[in-house]
This record gives C-alpha cells, structure tokens and sequence, in this order.
C-alpha cells in the first residue's frame, strides 16, 4: 500500500500485526481487502458492554496494514470511553479504510458500498458513521449495503454533518473549564488559540469570537487560517508558531498526538481543551500537563457533541430539544469531573476512565 508523494501517512509504532491483534483488549478485529480499490477495510471492535459498537469511519493513507490496525484499535478504545462517560448505551468501534490515495468518483463509491457490507455482515455488532476524509454523503451511499450507519445527509432522514454538534459541545464544556480554571466563564477578552479551523475549528473559531474572546487561529493549510481570521476579525499564526503563542486556553482541533514530553514543556497556556481526538501521544503525558499546572480537558469527554446529535435523533430517536439539552450538558459534565479531579486529587483523565469503566462494569455486573 504505497503511499504517493506528499501524502499525509500514519506511521503507527513497529509492532507487527499479529502483536497487535493478539495484545489488544478489544472483542474483535475484522480485516478485508477491498476487492474494487487497493485498500484494507478494517474495523476495531473493542466493546459491546454497554451495547452495540458505535464508531466513525476514517480514510486515510498508512506506512502499512498494521498501522492501519493499530488506528483502528486505539480509536475503536477511545470510543467505548466517550460513549460511556456520555451514558448511552453503545460500546466503540471504528472502522479504517486505508487507501494509497482519497479516492473519488466510482473508486470511492465502490469503496464505502464494500464497506456497508462488511458493516451489514456483522449483524449490527458494529454501526458506523462519518470520521476522518468520510462525510454525511458517504454514510448514504454506505446505507444502501446496511442499515447499521448514522449520520447520513438531513435529505435522507440523518442528522448531516456532525460538526456543528461538536463545535457546540466544545464551546459548552469549554466555558465551564474556563470557568473552573479562571473563575468565570466571561469569555470577554480571554485569548483561546484555535489549532485546525476545519469543520470544527472553524466553528469553534466563530463561535467564541461571537462570545468576544480573543481567538487567535492557526492551520497547516495556512491559506485556510488566513481566510478565517480575515472573515472574521481575528489573528492567524503560522502553523509551526503555535508553542510560542501565549494565550489562556489552547484549543487543538486539528491532529492527536500533539502533547508529550516534547511540547509540554513548551507550553504557554492554563488550560487545553479542544475537539481532537486522542490528544495526548501517551498516558503519562496527562501527568506532565498536571505537573505543570495545565487543566486538561480529556477530548473524548469534550468532543462528544456529534455522536450526541447522531446516536441521539437516529439510533435513540430523541427530539430536537432532547438532543440541544444533552449539547449543554457536556458543559455540566466537564464541570463536575474537573470538581472531581480537584476533590479526589487526580488527573481529569483518570476521573474520566473511572466514570467510564464504573458504568461498563455496572453494566456487565446487570447482565451476569
Ligand atoms: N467532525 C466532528 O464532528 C468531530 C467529532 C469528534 C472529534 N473530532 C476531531 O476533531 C478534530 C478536527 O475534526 P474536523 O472534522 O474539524 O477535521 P477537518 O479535517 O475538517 O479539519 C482539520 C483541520 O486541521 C488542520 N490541520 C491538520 N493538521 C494540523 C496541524 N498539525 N496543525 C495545524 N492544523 C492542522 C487541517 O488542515 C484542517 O483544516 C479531529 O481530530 C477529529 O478527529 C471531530
């Protein structure tokens, strides 16, 4: 699966695939090579405890399968953990498509029909949706192999583009750490720098604009951030500036794997919270963001707005207002595991893994 020039590629760690498969503590790993394109599908399920596996599909360009795996499993993990923190009664999966190159046209659309069916062929252990590189158009063409996908076009019954859920999510759950870190969550004047304006930074960016904080934004598309600021009266950085940046909250909405030993140092901000996934390179690092005084907002915890909307209009048929309240309630959510994290003296992250794993093991406990 050769990579084109320029292309963005996962690497993933060296560890081959039968290591990761066999070291995994998710339920199952399903591989298939795409007969109409050079890609691998594959989907982590890493738990049914509290119901169906739900999780986005991403398409993207990887060094190898393995590391097509292995990205399939460490975000299929993250989502049994956002799932269960937001109390619905799915478990996480995730499906990878990793492609040489994003396919367009019939390519892509023979693509995520292979896909649908993989998806069907599992009987509703897995439901799928939009991730990375996938949107509300694909999930249609998806559901005409299954009927186990989410977040499809509004046309055909979905709930569309899950960004706008998140981005409100984000902001809710936002305003409260802010609140928590600096004692209000008066936004006038708070400088937040937003890292990735695309659909959710962009957002995001907007939003907190409107509210009066000083956002400063930055992009690796830097003509995208340059757009923005422009459009809406803020200041762009290049991309590579965004450690020298002094702001009060920094907001990653782009790629993971940014904190760690390197850039935590580095540093210039009180607290980080943004709608990236899997921000931290390892678990230690929530440590060292702690260590030096940093609130952290666990992503999986703050970024839940969309599957919010789209388990919540499609899988759980709730109406519109249900779906709005549970939006502000990842601001009370966030509120309370800070409180807790304060009171119990421990990391906002393990706050959140003891929340998720208390109701995965309640719910197993139900079932014996
Ligand atoms: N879209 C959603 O509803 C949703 C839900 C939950 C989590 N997330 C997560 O939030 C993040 C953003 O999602 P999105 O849908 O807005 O993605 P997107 O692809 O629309 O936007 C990402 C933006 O980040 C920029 N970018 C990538 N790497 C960068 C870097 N190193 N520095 C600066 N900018 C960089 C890209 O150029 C792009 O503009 C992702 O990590 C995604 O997994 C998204």
């Amino acid at each position: 699966m050769a990579a084109p020039m320029g292309a963005p590629v996962l690497n993933g760690s060296d560890r081959s695939l039968e290591e990761l498969v066999d070291s995994w503590d998710g339920e199952a790993t399903v591989m298939r090579r795409a007969r109409s394109t050079d890609a691998l599908i594959t989907i982590g399920v890493h738990s049914t405890a509290l119901g169906p596996a739900a999780g986005g599909c991403r398409m993207r360009t990887y060094r190898s399968s393995a590391a097509a795996v292995e990205d399939a499993h460490r975000l299929a993990t993250a989502m049994t953990s956002k799932l269960a923190v937001c109390g619905l009664p799915f478990g996480g999966g995730k499906a990878v498509l990793a492609v040489p190159s994003i396919p367009e046209g019939d390519a892509r659309r023979d693509l995520l029909l292979e896909l649908g069916e993989l998806v069907e062929s599992l009987g509703g252990l897995y439901i799928t949706a939009p991730d990375m590189n996938t949107s509300d158009v694909d999930m249609d063409v998806v559901a005409e192999r299954t009927s186990h996908v989410f977040c499809r076009t509004a046309e055909s019954g979905g709930c569309g583009n899950p960004a706008p859920a998140t981005a409100a999510g984000v902001e809710a759950g936002l305003r409260a750490a802010i609140a928590h870190v600096f004692g209000s969550d008066d936004l006038d004047g708070r400088r937040v720098l937003v890292q990735g304006v695309g659909a959710v930074g962009e957002r995001l960016a907007r939003r907190l604009t409107d509210d009066g904080a000083d956002v400063v934004v930055c992009d690796i598309d830097e003509q995208r951030a340059d757009h923005l600021a422009r459009r809406i009266g803020v200041r762009a950085i290049p991309a590579a500036a965004w450690l020298d940046e002094e702001c009060d909250v920094f907001a990653p909405c782009a790629a993971g794997g940014i904190l760690d030993e390197g850039t935590i140092p580095r540093l210039r901000c009180r607290l980080v919270a943004g709608a990236a996934n899997n921000q931290l390179r390892e678990r230690a690092d929530a440590d060292r963001l702690a260590a030096r005084g940093i609130t952290w907002v666990p992503d999986y915890v703050l970024n839940s707005g969309g599957v919010l909307k789209g388990v919540g209009m499609e899988l759980l048929h709730w109406p519109p207002e249900e779906v709005a309240n549970r939006l502000q309630q990842v601001g009370e959510d966030v509120a309370s595991l800070l409180r807790r994290a304060d009171t119990e003296g421990q990391t906002p992250l393990a706050v959140a893994e003891t929340l998720a794993s208390d109701r995965i093991d309640a719910a197993r406990a139900t079932r014996v």
